[in-house]
């Protein structure tokens, strides 16, 4: 998929396709048990419902006639517990269904939630935020309904219906056929307006999509926002996104309302025939007045689950918009994965060779080419050079985040592909750019590094970046709460407590991506130290554009034209005047 943003439609499928019915009902099977205890409880409430019009005749054509009081409040009682049975067992029958729902929902979420988080880098370069979570959250809620009680109301409803044309013919035959007469017309409306329809769902669960996109990506950047007064023109984007969004909203809600509309008029059409009919045309010593009422009665009831399931072909094809959402992503392919047999990363020693590598985030756009480099066991690596040459994407193929696209990687001579993701990951330290913090404590944050680690090495940890004295000011210390993303700390805490939680993990190899650059001198000094420290006998990555940070790094590579240009150690590469002089002596000027 091309990059999506949030006012790009994504693509439709135009098919109408059972498949991701199907699919679905992997989750469905699974609550099998409760859903026929609750297809049972519904069948019965509803056979007992349909037995009130035969009451309603009896009393009407022999109990009345026959001036029988006692009989009649007998009948009237009996009438009354079959409501009252039908309720009760309808009520037990919706709890069952709404646990149901929910388990589904939860089983549903789960999966995504899971393959989400297998999902490469590449898949969230490619779409907005608010595009995948608009997936799990909202389009999984509207589909449990359809997926719980849509499948057992469709059942029931066409039992229902079986059961009334059962009872109606029963009544009276010429009647039962008059009521009937209505169901061409009804199914021509609905195969008229069927595609049109699904399209009209499938574009307002885009909108819906686009609008969440945006409101996603504001809220990020709502400090942006505010510094460059954008507020009113990013009302006008919002404005444009919700009126497409109630557009299409309100063009599916004609097809719908129409079908309620055709159901309305045909089944009012229908009574006034039974009517019209049963008393002009036909005799009375076939049809009393009694059966005429019952018919009438089953009339209605004939059209209304017919109601039902229009209505619910209508959840239905939403829901399936939504479906074909859900499982596009599930079906999303986990491109960096381990192979088959893949082999366990042994301890790691910190030999990192580049071998001939070639990478492009993008088809035909290289931004590494033929790179090669050798990284001994224990050297610490500064990597240097101008913006967007490569920097982090060296860092990023080591740590296995993207796959390269020639050439390969080995660690201790093995080839990083070939190794399971976890052995690998979990011996390296990768401190990206964006120190991200989680909501909880900062006690959490830090242990997010290492599960199992003691309160001491956490504080052991944070001591040794720094970071411990300025936790202890606050007034809950390492108990602080922190929101989402840190925004209650300043970006240095934040660039310290995230490098406690890569120390805290003991990776044998070090990547940290602009780990200091938020950190003040005098701090970065006393980090340093500390570093230093453990740095020691541990490979490492130092991604700087403060060169002071580096200077001390056994060896400088300056990353630039899909390459490395230069190499060596710091005077190396002062003594030879070449990029790395340039880039080292305009920073002093500037300082
Ligand atoms: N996810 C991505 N998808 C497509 N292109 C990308 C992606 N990330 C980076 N690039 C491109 O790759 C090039 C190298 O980016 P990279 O982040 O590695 O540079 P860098 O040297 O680390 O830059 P900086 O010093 O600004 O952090 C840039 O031209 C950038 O536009």
């Amino acid at each position: 998929m091309a990059r999506n943003k949030f006012d790009i439609d994504e693509n439709l499928e135009s098919p109408f396709d059972m498949k991701h019915f199907r699919r679905a009902l992997v989750y469905i099977k699974r609550q099998k048990k409760p859903m026929i205890i609750a297809f049972v409880l519904s069948a019965l409430s509803a056979a007992i419902g349909l037995s009130a019009p035969l009451i309603m005749q009896h009393v009407v054509d022999v109990i009345i006639p026959a001036k029988a009081h006692g009989a009649l409040i007998g009948w009237s009682g009996l009438m009354l517990l079959t409501i009252v049975v039908s309720v009760v067992l309808a009520t037990i029958r919706s709890r069952i269904m709404t646990n149901v729902g929910q388990e589904i929902i939860f089983e549903i979420r789960t999966d995504l939630f899971k393959h989400l988080q297998m999902l490469p880098f590449k898949y969230y370069d490619d779409r907005p935020q608010g595009k995948i979570l608009i997936r799990i959250v909202n389009y999984v809620n509207s589909v449990s309904d359809v997926l719980s009680n849509g499948i057992i109301n469709f059942i029931l409803e066409i039992v229902n219906l079986i059961f009334i044309a059962a009872f109606m013919f029963a009544v009276d035959v010429k009647l039962s056929f008059i009521t009937l007469a209505g169901l061409p017309v009804f199914l021509g409306v609905m195969l008229l307006i069927k595609t049109k329809q699904r399209r009209s769902w499938q574009a307002v669960s885009n909108k819906s999509s686009n609008l969440n996109a945006y409101m996603q990506e504001s809220i990020s950047g709502i400090g942006v926002t505010q510094m460059f007064s954008r507020e009113k023109r990013n009302e006008g984007i919002f404005t444009r996104l919700a009126t497409n969004f109630r557009a299409e909203w309100m063009k599916a809600m004609v097809y719908n309302a129409l079908i309620p509309f055709t159901v309305d008029n045909l089944a009012t059409i229908v009574t006034a025939l039974i009517y019209l009919i049963g008393l002009l045309a036909l005799s009375p010593a076939d049809v009393t007045f009694g059966v005429i009422l019952a018919m009438s009665s089953y009339a209605a009831r004939f059209w209304q689950p017919i109601l039902n399931l229009s209505n619910l072909y209508n959840s239905f094809i939403n829901a399936v918009a939504y479906l074909e959402r859900i499982f596009e992503t599930l079906d999303e392919p986990v491109t960096i994965r381990d192979v088959p047999d893949a082999a366990e990363m042994p301890q790691m020693k910190g030999r990192v060779t580049f071998d001939n590598v070639t990478f492009g985030y993008d088809p035909g756009v290289n931004i590494l080419e033929n790179l090669s480099f050798d990284v001994k066991p224990g050297e610490s690596i500064a990597l240097v050079g101008p913006t967007g040459a490569g920097k982090t994407t060296v860092v990023n193929l080591i740590s296995r985040f993207y796959d390269v696209t020639g050439g390969s990687i080995r660690i201790d001579g093995h080839d990083i592909s070939q190794v399971t993701l976890k052995s690998l990951r979990s011996q390296m330290g990768i401190m990206l750019q964006d120190s991200f913090i989680f909501s909880g404590t900062i006690l959490d944050n830090i242990r997010y590094g290492k599960l199992d680690a003691t309160e001491e090495e956490i504080i052991a940890a944070a001591k040794t970046v720094c970071a411990d004295e300025f936790i202890r000011e606050f007034e809950q210390g390492y108990l602080t709460e922190v929101n989402e993303r840190g925004s209650k700390l300043s970006q240095g805490q934040r660039q310290l407590i995230s490098f406690a939680r890569t120390l805290l993990a003991d990776p044998r190899i070090l990547i940290l991506d602009e780990a200091t650059s938020s950190i003040d001198a005098k701090t970065e000094r006393l980090l340093q130290q500390g570093l230093n420290e453990l740095l020691k006998g541990r490979t490492s990555f130092i991604i700087a554009h403060r060169l002071s940070t580096v200077k001390n790094c056994d060896r400088i590579m300056y990353v630039s034209d899909k390459g490395i240009a230069e190499v060596g150690s710091h005077d190396e590469l002062i003594a030879r005047k070449g990029l790395y002089y340039r880039l080292y002596t305009a920073q002093k000027m500037e300082a």
